[in-house]
């Protein structure tokens, strides 16, 4: 296919691109672009079997925050002309009772990353950020320049970041785009590649698994919050779409558009009882859900005021319903009920 990307962008990196949504904007870079994609990941959460097999895709196994390894083997090897960086740990209560190893993997690491990018003078920088810089948002949708006042470290490091890169933007020209994604799910509709997190923590996932009889039922937590249901509402962004909008990015920065941060979700809302519908509905199991405490840490409603992603990058998305998110998840789940393990 005729790249959608500039000439001059003939190298990208992605940093975590064996991980969920970094392996799925691997596959679209190889449909959407005709750029050569180098994937640095160390497959601590990750999957060799994502990795397509194309001679445009180069596997480097590696830690991202390893400064001497990522100079010597990666930059100073290959010409690298953009960098989308996946890398990160995102399990939020995990973040809650261990504050300082998401500082360190999600601060650090980025900021030694950027170290080195700077020092080989790499012009563009596509990073993964999350709704979770809101905390408790006071406006539904939410716009992007809406206050970021996180209530959780996982949050807190994404959006350190964010702050990091606009001096980084202003001191040496780095040219950047922050994406904020909300909730990914689903799974490439032709490519064996999926969500696979262990252990899982993730609704749909956890959802699909009862379907398959791996678990007796999926726990609501919570249905006491200020919502039509009283359980959580959710704004689901399918994976692809996801995806498509870190290509739509790195275009807009290299035809010369201001670094910026940008908001991906579908702006619909659906609270964990309308979930558990949809999967009933698309898997035809009855999938019994049972009512427990409020997990910490979970805000009544987020969902995502896209727009600006839409005018000032042109990103267009492919799924809108929920049942056609979950029909591609449920599609990855029943062929590989072990999730990596046992793929092809
Ligand atoms: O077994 C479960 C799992 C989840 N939920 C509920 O389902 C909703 C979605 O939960 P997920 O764990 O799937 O997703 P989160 O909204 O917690 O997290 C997502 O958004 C976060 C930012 O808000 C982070 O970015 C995180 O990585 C990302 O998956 C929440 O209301 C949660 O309480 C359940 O009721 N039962």
């Amino acid at each position: 296919m005729a790249s959608s990307l500039p000439r001059e962008v003939k190298n990208v990196l992605v940093c975590g691109g064996a991980g969920y949504i970094g392996s799925h904007t691997v596959l679209e870079l190889t449909r959407q672009s005709d750029s050569t994609v180098y994937i640095l990941d160390n497959l601590s959460t990750g999957y060799e079997k994502t990795i397509p097999k194309s001679d445009r895709v180069v596997f480097i196994n590696g830690d991202v925050s390893d400064v001497d390894f990522v100079d010597r083997e990666v930059f100073s090897k290959y010409k690298i002309d953009a960098v989308m960086h996946f890398c990160a740990l995102i399990v939020v209560p995990e973040s809650v009772t261990n504050p300082l190893k998401y500082y360190d993997n999600n601060v650090v690491g980025t900021l030694r990353l950027l170290q080195v990018m700077q020092k080989h003078e790499v012009p563009y920088f596509i990073f993964s950020s999350t709704a979770a810089v809101f905390g408790i948002p006071e406006t539904s949708p939410i716009d992007p320049s809406a206050a970021t006042v996180p209530i959780n470290p996982y949050g807190e490091t994404k959006l350190v970041v964010e702050r990091m890169l606009r001096w980084c933007s202003e001191a040496y020209g780095l040219k950047f785009a922050s994406l904020r994604y909300f909730n990914a799910c689903g799974a490439d509709k032709e490519i064996n590649i999926g969500e696979c997190h262990k252990p899982e923590s993730h609704l749909i996932p956890i959802i699909l698994q009862v379907a398959l009889g791996q678990r007796e039922n999926v726990q609501v937590f919570g249905d006491d919050y200020n919502t039509v249901d009283g359980t959580c509402v959710r704004d689901y962004i399918h994976v692809t779409d996801l995806a498509t909008a870190h290509i739509r990015a790195l275009e807009y920065l290299a035809k010369g558009g201001k670094s910026d941060v940008f908001n991906l979700g579908s702006g619909l809302g659906y609270t964990v009882k309308e979930v558990v519908d949809a999967c009933r509905k698309v898997t035809g199991h009855p999938i019994p859900a049972v009512v427990s405490p409020r997990r910490g840490g979970d805000p009544d409603s987020l969902v995502a005021g896209s727009k600006k992603a839409e005018e000032v990058l042109g990103w267009t998305r492919k799924y809108d319903s929920i049942e056609k998110i979950v029909e591609t998840a449920w599609r990855w789940h029943k062929n590989n009920p072990h999730g990596f393990d046992h793929a092809h």
